[in-house]
């Protein structure tokens, strides 16, 4: 086990931070978080002997672009890092390889990275309870072959080493344009405005949700405590269909060191 392992995520529904606190756990005595996903928080510099997993949710193949502007708050200065695609049962695409790419520009260091399956935080049937009692014995394997590596290093040697898949450029993607629907059991207790990773909810009037800022996270739906906010049917009949072939099988968590 290692002293201390750092986890930097964006994790708009929690599926993502719950995967990355998994693999944290299984590696280090100490876990420290550093959340990206509200719109303000500190720069952080790390050291060269630091790990730090940096774990970020799959949109539609991608890394969420708001993630990948954040991850400028961090700054590696050599340190190792760990990256998680988290995906919801469908496929990570170009998610791990973009992931990879930032962390290198922003002066971490490369150990492993991996694609873990959570639960899909808009048609949560999908990988429902995600990660598992079998996602964590295979997650506590990875954290075996990462802590394996790590000793390999420790004593000078340079493992031979397995790339991450994806392609560059990157497949693209956009963001589908609808926003969460507000029932009238909104308390207009706030709680979505402060919450919201993108400032797209009026603090003033939560009933509002600003379209050219929603990024459909899903964060607003999850935590509101009325359950008044929903997607709009027909985006949730689409995606339910569109994802029906994915209901049956059990996605697989990869890993790549
Ligand atoms: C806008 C959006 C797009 C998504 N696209 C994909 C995808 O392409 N492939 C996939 O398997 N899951 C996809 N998902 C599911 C998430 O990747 C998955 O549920 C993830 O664990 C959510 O992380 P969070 O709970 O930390 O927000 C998508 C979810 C959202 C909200």
């Amino acid at each position: 086990m290692l002293d201390k392992v750092y986890v930097v995520h964006f994790s708009p529904a929690g599926n993502t931070r719950k995967a990355a606190l998994m693999l944290a756990g299984e590696l280090a005595v100490q876990v420290e978080e550093y959340d990206l996903t509200l719109p303000l928080g500190e720069r952080r510099s790390f050291a060269p002997s630091d790990v730090v997993i940096a774990a970020g949710p799959v949109y539609g193949g991608r890394l969420p672009g708001v993630m990948a502007e954040r991850l400028s708050r961090v700054q590696g200065n050599g340190a190792w890092f760990i990256s998680l695609a988290v995906y919801g049962n469908r496929a990570y695409e170009d998610a791990l390889a973009e992931l990879d790419d930032r962390m290198e520009q922003q002066g971490f260091s490369r150990l492993a990275s991996a694609a873990l399956v959570a639960q899909h935080s808009i048609v949560t049937q999908l990988a429902a309870g995600r990660p598992d009692g079998q996602d964590r014995r295979e997650i506590a394997e990875f954290a075996g072959e990462i802590l394996h590596k790590l000793k390999t290093l420790a004593e000078g040697n340079r493992p031979e080493e397995k790339a991450t898949p994806g392609n560059r450029p990157y497949k693209s993607w956009k963001p589908m344009q609808a926003v969460p629907q507000i029932a009238k059991d909104c308390i207009r207790c706030g709680l979505c405005a402060q919450k919201c990773p993108v400032e797209a909810i009026p603090a003033g009037d939560p009933t509002q949700t600003d379209p050219s800022k929603c990024i459909l996270c899903m964060r607003c739906i999850t935590i509101c405590p009325e359950k008044a906010r929903t997607l709009p049917a027909p985006v949730t009949e689409m995606l339910s269909q569109k994802l029906a072939p994915f209901l049956s099988v059990r996605g697989k968590n990869e890993w790549f060191l």
